[in-house]
């Protein structure tokens, strides 16, 4: 018997593809989905509606040239992009289903839920190691007892990939870590407010080679019960790390969008746009 996966029809209630026949398969479930979603900086328009579908325990790459908007996306996916006086936005941006730009829905809702990391490790240098780690905590109104959070520092250390390292050394500055190592501090501060979406901005650009590897690992690890998206220039990391790449471009002046996205062994081995193919091969970005 061969099933048509074109045929089928997605039912977002029991989350299951129905086929021509009534036969229900589980669908893929999706931690967020951007609808339409277009963004002006003043009078700059940088995004044209933009729709993606982010899986859930999945790591999603976003790729595409310099300036072609794939890090105001990942800002507008926890409200980050609001933070900027000439921002403006439209379109829907969907958390398990619910709009986080619902007026009814607090920001810290999208920040406790969708943890960011940045480009350059950004830890509090003076705080001790583990200070860094829940520093978020208090931000986002969690409250934890002492004895929990000596547990929460081991674990989100363990899940960054972290402990073995500073185990011993847990009330040392944060400043004091290398490079690589004050990144994986970074991811275990994001992750002690328990997201369920990890946004990683160009995480290994200022890091050396091993240091890559190591947040690579991390990332590996992480995913599974977390959901990333990662916006990267580096075409082996999307490779390496991502299930999903979506091929961001802004075409002589137009604002950005997806060319084309879907899981990554095709967008590399076999994609449906001359320009992604063009793209990932490296003839130009
Ligand atoms: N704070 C800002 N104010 C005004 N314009 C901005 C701001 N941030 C980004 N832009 C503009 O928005 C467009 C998209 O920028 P964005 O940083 O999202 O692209 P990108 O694809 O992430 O680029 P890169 O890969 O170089 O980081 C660019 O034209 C950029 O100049």
């Amino acid at each position: 018997m061969s099933l048509d996966l074109a045929e089928a029809t997605r039912d977002p209630l029991t989350e299951t593809l129905v086929l021509a026949g009534g036969l229900a398969l589980p669908a893929e479930r999706h931690a967020m989905q951007a609808k339409a979603v277009s963004a002006w900086f003043g009078t700059h328009k940088v995004l044209e509606r933009v729709s993606l579908d982010v899986p859930a325990g999945k790591v999603t790459a976003l790729i595409g040239p310099s300036g072609c908007g794939k890090s105001t996306f990942l800002r507008i996916l926890n409200r980050m992009h609001e933070l900027v006086p000439s921002a403006a936005l439209a379109g829907e941006v969907l958390l398990d289903g619910e709009d986080i730009y619902d007026p009814g829905k607090r920001v810290t809702h999208a920040r406790r839920n969708i943890g960011m990391v940045f480009q350059k490790p950004n830890p509090f240098p003076a705080m001790s190691i583990q200070d860094n780690v829940v520093a978020g905590l208090a931000l986002t109104g969690v409250r934890v007892s002492s004895r929990a959070r000596a547990d929460l520092v081991e674990e989100c250390l363990t899940r960054a990939g972290l402990w073995n390292e500073v185990k011993d050394r847990l009330r040392a500055p944060g400043g004091g870590l290398s490079g690589g190592q004050q990144q994986r501090l970074c991811i275990a501060r994001s992750l002690a407010v328990r997201p369920r979406v990890l946004l990683m901005d160009e995480p290994c650009s200022a890091l050396d080679p091993t240091s890559t590897r190591r947040v690579e690992e991390t990332i590996a690890a992480l995913k599974g019960d977390m959901t990333v998206v990662i916006v990267t220039h580096n075409m082996q990391q999307a490779a390496r790390v991502s299930d999903r790449c979506a091929f961001f471009l802004a075409e002589a002046g137009t604002p950005g969008g997806i060319v084309e996205h879907g899981p990554t062994a095709a967008m590399f081995g076999d994609p449906q746009d001359q320009r992604t193919a063009d793209y990932v091969n490296g003839r130009f970005g």
